[in-house]
């Protein structure tokens, strides 16, 4: 699938947002932006603090996203790291697109979980099996369920500890 963006100039930057924070929900994102920025992602340090840091546009440069399911068959290797936009003071329009690479809309007869050949002793599963499409894509701000809105790990209900 793919989607464009536009954000228009906005005069009171500070009051709104160009995409709430969230996480993609599928495999991965490629995503190409103008040089006007406002792209940041989340940072956690190892002692848990969190701030966000600007995905500076660069020329000709793509962006890729880890997705939710990434994270999932990875056995949460690859982190789907939350991200947002803000809107920023330029008096230009920012435009980007993406393309994201998601299942197929198979109801619920496909299920998701670690992938079994990443599994051993030294590697337990970390996250559940048996995750469907509709339940992955459903919790994306995409789909009218909340993203990381809230801040929350989108994956905590399939945490095993
Ligand atoms: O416009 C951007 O830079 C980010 C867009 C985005 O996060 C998305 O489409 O999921
Ligand atoms: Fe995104």
């Amino acid at each position: 699938m793919m989607a464009s963006h536009y954000y228009p100039v906005c005069p009171e930057p500070e009051r709104t947002m160009g995409i709430v924070p969230h996480t993609d929900p599928g495999v991965l994102t490629i995503l190409a932006q103008d040089d006007i920025g406002g792209l940041q992602v989340k940072h956690t340090d190892e002692d848990g603090a969190s701030y966000w840091v600007d995905a500076k546009p660069l020329p000709g440069a793509l962006v890729i996203n880890v997705g939710d399911l990434l994270q999932i068959m990875s056995n949460d290797k690859y982190k789907s790291v939350e991200h947002r936009v803000v809107m920023n003071l330029r008096e230009e329009p920012r435009v980007s697109s993406a393309i994201f690479y998601n299942p197929g809309r198979r109801g619920d007869s496909v299920f998701y979980g670690p992938l079994p050949e990443l599994i051993s002793s030294e590697n337990p599963p970390k996250l559940a099996a048996g995750v469907s499409t509709k339940e992955i894509m459903s919790s994306s701000c995409y789909s009218g369920g909340d993203g990381d809105v809230n801040g929350g790990d989108e994956l905590t209900p399939l945490r095993k500890h």
